[in-house]
């Protein structure tokens, strides 16, 4: 079961609760061993499950809540709390300091992602302005410094490691050093994995934590491992002072579920998620947020934010403001081209702006989808705009569609040097992204005032299920996610009116 399932399965168990004429002792225990089942089948703890289910219990006491309580909304709080909580250890891990030396230190069994991620994790605050260096102290594994090596090249990130030094302590310790003279603010030590927890990778750990007193250790854990995260988890919190947890391969069909025990188990918050093998494949992890998609109520505020990630800075609110007139201009496409391809694989994230359908930058063929919009660049390059014409009609500016006659195209295949047959596609491209775009008009009004409330009093869920590309549709748990979601901001108070629906 992967996690999109099992917040189905809560939401499920949550709604059946709800239909129920009246709810009763009965009515809530069918509930939660629905939910205790589908978190079981998850992977999570049974200790983990079991605790959750008493809580539950403690906090919603049938017999005390007097007639005309909401019973069903305090059950569904307690349940979104608690599922919250298991998530979230309490308290924050260190936050590094930039511009201070921060020593973070990077464990794990082998193949969990843990070299991969260490690059993630420096290149994820290079990017910030960060000044992070990587010390391989991996001795065990063949062929651990090359792919290091390799990742931090790509990244351009300094590096250090040894192909003859066998003493992973000593490499770590002199890796250190020199980036500390080097004044690099986030100094990352990978350390060895092994296939399974053994004595001897412990004490190595132990030593190189020892040598180099990390101002973080990061536990890092491939999503896959089912049953066995507590215990793993929990082996690794118990030779180095784990304080983070990244979990990996969130992409993949796992079943997830082991990372709410990984966080039990080692008391620490998971930090990040690895959702992809490229560089940039590499999430924030936030609880709140996460358990709301997880429950299938979708996660509006993280696609304003994902537009804030990609979207320079600087055409943010241009972007906001054409967003809300809906005028969307051939010009407007090409800026937005111009940005899917300075970001890379990261443009997977903009395919969440309207029309950017992932069709344009399919996973796995990037490079194909970067071929073709370059190609739609050029001919757009033969338009006539205000640099290239004194025609009084500017294509580039224009958004009537009418205007793109048979010889217009085929002079700007001419001009291009591209086949009429690639003009039109451009065009139909063109049209379908501007219509998902009219439809986001009020989305981008709203989004502009910065009032998301007023999202449920201006749209129904019909009309905003129409204006989100379909994927992220998809991520607020398709209609009936989004239809929760909207409910909760109408009442606009806390998280309880989250989960929607009247009184019982
Ligand atoms: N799909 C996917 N693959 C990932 C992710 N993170 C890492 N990988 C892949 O997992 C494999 C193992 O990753 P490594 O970084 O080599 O693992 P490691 O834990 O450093 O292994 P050792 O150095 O042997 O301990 C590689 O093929 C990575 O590309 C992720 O988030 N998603």
């Amino acid at each position: 079961m992967v996690l999109a399932q099992l917040g189905g399965s809560i939401s499920r168990a949550i709604q059946q609760m709800s239909n129920a004429t009246v709810i009763d002792e009965k009515a809530l225990n069918d509930c939660l061993n629905e939910i205790t089942r589908a978190l079981l089948q998850s992977d999570v703890q049974f200790k983990l499950v079991r605790d959750m289910q008493t809580n539950i219990k403690k906090i919603v006491n049938l017999d005390d809540l007097a007639a005309g309580h909401n019973k069903r909304k305090i059950i569904q709080q307690a349940i979104f709390n608690e599922l919250c909580k298991m998530l979230d250890p309490g308290k924050p891990s260190f936050t590094p300091k930039k511009g201070k030396t921060n020593v973070v230190m990077f464990v794990g069994l082998q193949g969990s992602g843990k070299t991969t991620t260490c690059t993630k994790y420096a290149y994820y605050h290079q990017k910030k302005g960060w000044k992070p260096a990587l010390v391989c102290a991996d001795t065990f594994r063949a062929g651990a410094f090359d792919q290091l090596k390799q990742n931090a090249t790509k990244a351009k990130i300094p590096f250090y490691g040894s192909y003859t030094e066998s003493d992973p302590v000593k490499i770590a310790v002199e890796g250190v050093e020199r980036f500390k003279e080097e004044n690099c603010d986030l100094i990352i030590v990978d350390t060895s994995g092994r296939h399974k927890q053994e004595a001897s990778l412990f004490e190595e750990m132990r030593q190189v934590s020892e040598a180099t007193r990390p101002d973080l250790v990061i536990f890092v854990m491939d999503s896959s491992i089912g049953q066995a995260a507590f215990d793993q988890a929990q082996a690794f919190k118990q030779s180095v002072a784990v304080g983070a947890v990244i979990i990996t391969k969130m992409d993949g069909h796992a079943k997830g579920g082991g990372a709410l025990s990984a966080v039990a188990a080692t008391k620490s918050p998971v930090i990040f998620i690895g959702t992809g093998e490229h560089m940039d494949e590499f999430e924030v992890f936030d609880v709140k947020p996460f358990v709301s998609r997880l429950l299938g109520m979708g996660d509006l505020s993280g696609f304003m934010d994902k537009i804030k990630e990609v979207v320079p800075m600087d055409q943010q609110p241009e972007l906001l403001q054409k967003l809300s007139e809906g005028n969307f201009t051939l010009r407007v496409m090409y800026e937005q081209f111009q940005n899917l391809l300075k970001m890379g694989p990261i443009g997977q994230v903009f395919s969440m702006l309207p029309g950017f359908s992932a069709d344009l930058m399919p996973k796995g063929h990037e490079k194909e989808g970067q071929a073709k919009i370059k190609r739609y660049m050029t001919m757009m390059d033969s338009m006539t705009n205000q640099g290239n014409t004194r025609l009084p009609v500017l294509e580039l500016d224009n958004s009537n569609p009418k205007l793109m006659n048979e010889s217009r195209m085929m002079r700007i295949a001419r001009g291009s040097g591209r086949p009429l047959r690639e003009v039109m596609e451009l065009f139909e491209e063109y049209k379908r992204i501007a219509k998902a775009w009219s439809n986001m008009k009020g989305l981008g009004k709203m989004a502009k005032k910065g009032d998301m409330s007023s999202l449920s009093r201006n749209m129904n869920a019909q009309q905003m299920s129409k204006a989100l590309p379909p994927q992220m549709l998809k991520q607020f748990g398709g209609m009936g996610g989004l239809q929760n979601l909207m409910k909760q901001m109408g009442s606009g108070k806390d998280m309880m009116g989250m989960f929607g629906g009247g009184d019982k």
